[in-house]
C-alpha cells in the first residue's frame, strides 16, 4: 500500500509506518503523477485537492491534518466515493495563544490596558470559542458574533455590524467559504474596515482572504489610528509587502504552529484512517509528545495580575519573535520570498502551548488564580 504525504506531517512513521510504503513530498509539489498509484493522500493546507488531482488516481482516503479544509472539494469526493477527513480543533490552542501574545504586544506598544477593552470574536468555532472562553475567564467584556451557529441554535451573538461598532478589539476565527448565506470571501472589505472604530485592533489568523488584503492596506495608509495583526494573507506564500510593512505583526500563517498542534493533526488523522479500516488505534500522542521546555512556574501572591499574565503567556509563546523572522525574509525576488514563507513554516522551532503550563501561587491570589484558571494552566 503506498501513502503520499506532505514531508511537513510530523510523526509520519510513528503513526503510519504500518499501513505501508510512505511516499514524502513537498505538499506544494503533490501533482497527479505523485498520487497516480497511492492509495492515501496526506496532505496539509497547501495542497489543493480536488477532481483535476485525483480522478484516475487509486486515493481512497484523504487527511489533511489540519483544521481548515477550504483546500479541499469535498463535493468532488462525495461523488468520488472518497473517504476524508480533517483534523478538527488539532492546533486551536496554538492560535488562542497567538492572539493572547498579540494583544500582549498591541497593549505593550499602545500603552493600553486590556481589562477594559471590548473584545468582538467573529467565528465561535474550536479556535474562536475557545478565545472566548479564555477572555471572558479573564473577566473581559467579548461579543460574539456567529451567523450560523446564532441561526442553529440561538443565544447570546451579536450582528457583524454590532462588532464593528462596539469592539476596540476584532479577531476573526471564519473557516474560508465562498459561496452561501454566510460567506466569508472578503467578510472585512472597505466598506467594512472603513466603519472600523477609531483605534480598533484587527487580529486575523483565519485565512487571508476573509480580509481584503489591497482594501486593508489603503485603509491603514489612511486611517494611523488602526492596527492590525496578520497571521494569514490572500495569495500565500506571496505577501503584499506594503501591508506587512503596515501591520504590527506580520507572520507567516503560524499562529496554530504549535508541537503539540501539530502532532495532534497527525493523530487525530491516524484515529480516522483506523476508523476507515475498521481497526483499533495502537498509537497513541501521549507516548510520543516530548515535555515541555516551561512546564512549571512560581508567582509570588504579591505579582501584578497584568505582569503575571503577560510573564506566563510569554514564558511559553511570543510571536514577536515570529514577526521579526517573517520580516527579515520579506526582501530579494517575489520567489525568493515565496520560498522564504515555506522555508520559516519548515522550519519552526518548536513551540508549546500555555494550558500545558503548571503554576504555583505562593500566597494566596484571587486575582492570579483566575488568570490562571482562565489560561487553562493547572494550578500546582
Ligand atoms: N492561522 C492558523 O495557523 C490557523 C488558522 N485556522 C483557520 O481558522 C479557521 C477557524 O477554525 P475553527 O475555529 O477550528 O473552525 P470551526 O469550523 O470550528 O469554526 C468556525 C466558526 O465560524 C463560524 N462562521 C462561519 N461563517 C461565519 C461568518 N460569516 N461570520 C461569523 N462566523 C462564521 C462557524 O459557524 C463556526 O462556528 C479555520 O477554518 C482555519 O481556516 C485554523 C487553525 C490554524
Ligand atoms: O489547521 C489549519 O487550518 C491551519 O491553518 C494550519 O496551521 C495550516 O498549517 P499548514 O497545513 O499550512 O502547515
Amino acid at each position: 500500500m503506498l501513502i503520499v504525504a506532505d514531508e511537513n506531517i510530523p510523526l509520519l512513521d510513528a503513526f503510519f509506518a504500518s499501513f505501508g510504503e510512505i511516499r514524502r513530498v513537498p505538499g506544494r509539489s503533490i501533482d497527479r503523477a505523485t498520487v497516480e498509484q497511492a492509495d492515501v493522500l496526506l496532505v496539509r493546507s497547501v495542497t489543493n485537492v480536488n477532481r483535476a488531482l485525483l480522478e484516475g488516481s487509486k486515493v481512497r482516503f484523504v487527511g489533511t491534518c489540519t483544521i481548515g479544509t477550504d483546500h479541499l472539494d469535498l463535493d468532488y469526493f462525495q461523488q468520488a466515493g472518497i473517504t476524508w477527513s480533517s483534523a478538527p480543533g488539532c492546533n486551536a490552542r496554538g492560535v488562542v495563544d497567538y492572539v493572547l501574545g498579540s494583544l500582549l504586544t498591541l497593549a505593550e506598544i499602545e500603552g493600553v490596558d486590556l481589562t477594559r477593552r471590548t473584545y468582538g470574536v467573529v467565528g465561535a468555532g474550536e479556535v474562536g470559542g475557545r478565545l472566548v472562553k479564555v477572555l471572558q475567564g479573564l473577566g473581559w467584556k467579548v461579543l460574539v458574533c456567529d451567523p450560523p451557529r446564532h441561526a442553529a441554535e440561538g443565544g447570546d451573538y451579536v450582528s457583524l455590524e454590532q462588532i464593528i461598532e462596539q469592539c476596540d478589539v476584532i479577531s476573526l476565527h471564519t473557516p474560508l467559504t465562498k459561496q452561501g448565506a454566510h460567506s466569508t470571501w472578503h467578510l472585512f472589505d472597505q466598506k467594512h474596515l472603513n466603519r472600523l472604530k477609531p483605534g480598533t485592533w484587527l487580529i486575523n489568523a483565519s485565512r487571508g482572504p476573509v480580509v481584503d488584503n489591497s482594501a486593508l492596506r489603503q485603509v491603514l495608509l489612511q486611517r494611523e489610528d488602526l492596527q492590525a495583526v496578520l497571521d494569514v494573507w490572500e495569495g500565500e506564500p506571496e505577501v503584499d509587502v506594503a501591508l506587512a510593512e503596515l501591520c504590527v505583526l506580520a507572520t507567516p500563517h503560524i499562529a496554530g504552529y504549535s508541537l503539540d498542534g501539530k502532532q495532534r493533526g497527525t493523530a487525530q488523522i491516524y484515529q480516522a484512517y483506523c476508523d476507515f479500516l475498521g481497526q483499533t488505534a495502537e498509537v497513541s500522542l501521549s507516548d510520543l509528545l516530548p515535555a515541555p521546555w516551561l512546564s512549571e512556574a512560581t508567582l509570588s501572591a504579591e505579582s501584578d495580575p497584568a505582569w503575571a499574565l503577560a510573564m506566563l503567556c510569554r514564558g511559553v509563546y511570543d510571536p514577536r519573535r515570529d514577526d521579526a523572522d517573517f520580516r527579515r525574509s520579506l526582501v530579494g525576488s517575489v520567489s525568493e520570498q515565496r520560498a522564504a514563507f515555506d522555508a520559516l513554516r519548515k522550519n519552526y522551532p518548536s513551540r508549546r502551548e500555555i494550558d500545558g503550563l503548571k503554576v504555583r501561587i505562593e500566597g494566596d491570589s484571587p486575582a492570579l488564580r483566575q488568570i490562571v484558571a482562565a489560561l487553562g494552566a493547572s494550578a500546582l
